[in-house]
């Protein structure tokens, strides 16, 4: 029986605002930290039926806005073996937290039980946890408030990263089993990757020190964990690690800051030849730089990673004599610079599928070991059950070795900036490269991401992996026309899952052509979807 009264007082102490619609989008609820309360409340229940849909296993529950400014804030679910929530559960979320009262919360609560048939005596079980900004405690207060009125067993997880919450789920629901993805703490985590890290650089030249902007947010707090468990094997430079003063979280540094204006924070110099990276405010994406000997900065983002990552693989899969039972496969987004695609579809299976780290986990399943990568900086790699059986249960060799340990490295439930550090780092060392080495496995395209505001960006439709526009009508065959003018140019529109605009992405062969094409797709884009000229962008052509 569901409590219907203690879950109608308590949700009457945390009212929706009447004026937002909330949507549970591509990265959970994400918005303005303080008009988050209800939704926090709310998300408390619905994890808590989550967990009794699955048998009681234990769901995660995040409390993070990831790369966003400080005031914002957000929530997301994570199912049982670390992935983000099954999509046909985002309508439940989105259908909860829009109930306009307590009396519509408890009735949509009742309608979601029946519908997909919860049994309401199996006891559930929710592991939270929250990132660094100020909004989060009032938030997560409100959440526990959720848990404990449909009566859920929980276990704050405290202020962690996205990552390691992800890791404790899985690790939570696999306790004790053959499939043990590891101990169920934040110890448990620095253990298994420091311990595999550690092993990979072993024998190899020392490292030189690796400096790691953590956007001042709570990726700062592991990289400083991190130290004592790697010792003086390996050295971590934190820059960006002020978690106190108001309004600095991603501002001016960190990964997105890195792609979007593809430069260094102000706050960072590098000297020649130095390499450094960025994590984003709760470390699942990662971003990496170097400069030349000029003292040049030069970007290595998500596809730079995928083809580093992705070869050296292969090339361990081919020396443990694998290569037959072993397909290594790689999943990009359309975002993906098209000179990473052509560089790769000529060594391995290559498939575009919707931007979203969901789409491309899922993929990347689909792959004895499939490797993938946002072109932001969000990935990681996945090796099948069947892949991690036949590489433990051969005869160990180097290679093998080498790949046990890569597979310990790496962070399977999710993107993790660190653990994605510390594989580039471990292959960096393996391969002999340095940043040169590795950007020049191929020339990155220039490219261009422009935002255009429109009044309706649901109006924008796409197919084909969101590379083709198929509303609003005809837009595409002018979106094509322009294309054809740039050699090698190449454009899409697709509306953004995340933010209120629709996103226009050109890459070309040089610099002023990129920028000329997205400007271009830009205007065509604003005049179609009714701009008001007289806000035009000055930049849109
Ligand atoms: C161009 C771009 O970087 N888009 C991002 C952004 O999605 P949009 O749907 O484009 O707003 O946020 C997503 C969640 O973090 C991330 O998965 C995705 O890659
Ligand atoms: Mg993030």
């Amino acid at each position: 029986m569901l409590p219907v009264k203690e879950l109608q007082e308590r949700s009457d102490r945390h009212p929706k605002p009447s004026d937002i619609k909330f949507q549970y989008g591509t990265a959970g609820f994400r918005t303005l930290g303080k008009t988050l309360d209800s939704v926090l409340f709310r998300v408390g229940v619905l994890a808590a039926l989550r967990s009794k849909k699955l048998d009681g296993k234990t769901i995660g529950v995040m409390v993070t806005a990831s790369h966003n400014p400080e005031p914002d804030n957000g929530v997301k679910l994570v199912d049982p073996r670390g992935e983000m929530l099954e999509s046909s559960w985002e309508a439940h979320a989105t259908a909860l937290a829009n109930a306009p009262s307590s009396v519509a919360f408890v009735a949509a609560v009742d309608e979601l039980v029946r519908a997909t048939k919860i049994d309401l005596s199996i006891p559930a079980r929710v592991v939270y946890a929250r990132d660094t900004r100020p909004t989060g405690p009032q938030l997560v207060t409100a959440l526990k408030d959720g848990l404990e009125a449909i009566k859920a067993e929980y276990r704050d997880a405290g202020v962690t990263t996205t990552p390691v919450l992800h890791y404790l789920v899985r690790t939570i629901n696999t306790k004790g089993t053959k499939d043990s993805y590891g101990e169920d703490t934040e110890e448990g985590y620095l253990t298994k990757i420091s311990d595999a890290f550690k092993k990979l650089l072993a024998g190899k030249p020392p490292s030189p020190p690796l400096l790691i902007d953590c956007a001042n947010g709570v990726g700062a707090l592991m990289a400083e964990r991190f130290k004592a468990y790697l010792g003086d094997i390996f050295t971590i430079d934190v820059v960006n690690a002020d978690l106190h003063t108001p309004g600095v979280l991603n501002n001016s540094c960190g990964a997105d800051f890195v792609k979007v204006n593809q430069k260094l924070p102000p706050s960072i110099t590098l000297q020649p030849g130095q390499r450094a990276c960025s994590l984003d405010g709760d470390a699942d994406r990662l971003m990496y730089y170097y400069a030349d000997e000029h003292g040049q900065f030069h970007m290595l983002d998500g596809d730079k990673i995928t083809t580093l990552v992705a070869s050296y693989i292969v090339e361990l899969v081919k020396a443990s004599g694998l290569d037959e039972q072993i397909k290594v496969g790689v999943i990009q987004t359309a975002y993906a610079n098209g000179s990473s695609t052509k560089y790769l579809s000529g060594r391995l299976p290559v498939k575009c599928v919707p931007t979203g780290v969901k789409h491309l986990h899922h993929a990347a399943e689909q792959y004895d070991v499939g490797v993938y990568f946002e072109a932001n900086g969000h990935g990681t790699v996945l090796f099948s059950p069947a892949a991690q059986e036949l590489i433990s249960s051969h005869t160990p060799s180097s290679a093998l070795t080498n790949l046990r340990n890569i597979i310990d490295v790496i962070n399977q439930t999710v993107g993790d900036a660190l653990s994605d550090a510390f594989l580039v780092e471990a292959v960096l060392a393996h391969k002999s490269f340095s940043g040169v080495e590795w950007d020049s496995m191929y020339c990155d395209l220039p490219n261009r991401l422009v935002k255009v505001v429109v009044s309706d960006r649901n109006a924008f439709k796409t197919a084909d992996a969101e590379r083709r526009l198929v509303s609003p009508p005809g837009l595409q065959v002018k979106v094509d026309e322009l294309m054809r003018k740039y050699g090698g140019g190449r454009s899409f529109v697709r509306p953004s899952g995340t933010e209120d605009v629709v996103r226009v992405y050109a890459e070309a062969a040089t610099r002023a052509e990129a920028d000329e094409l997205a400007f271009r797709v830009a205007g065509l884009v604003y005049d179609e979807a009714g701009g008001d000229p007289s806000q035009r962008p000055k930049e849109f052509i």
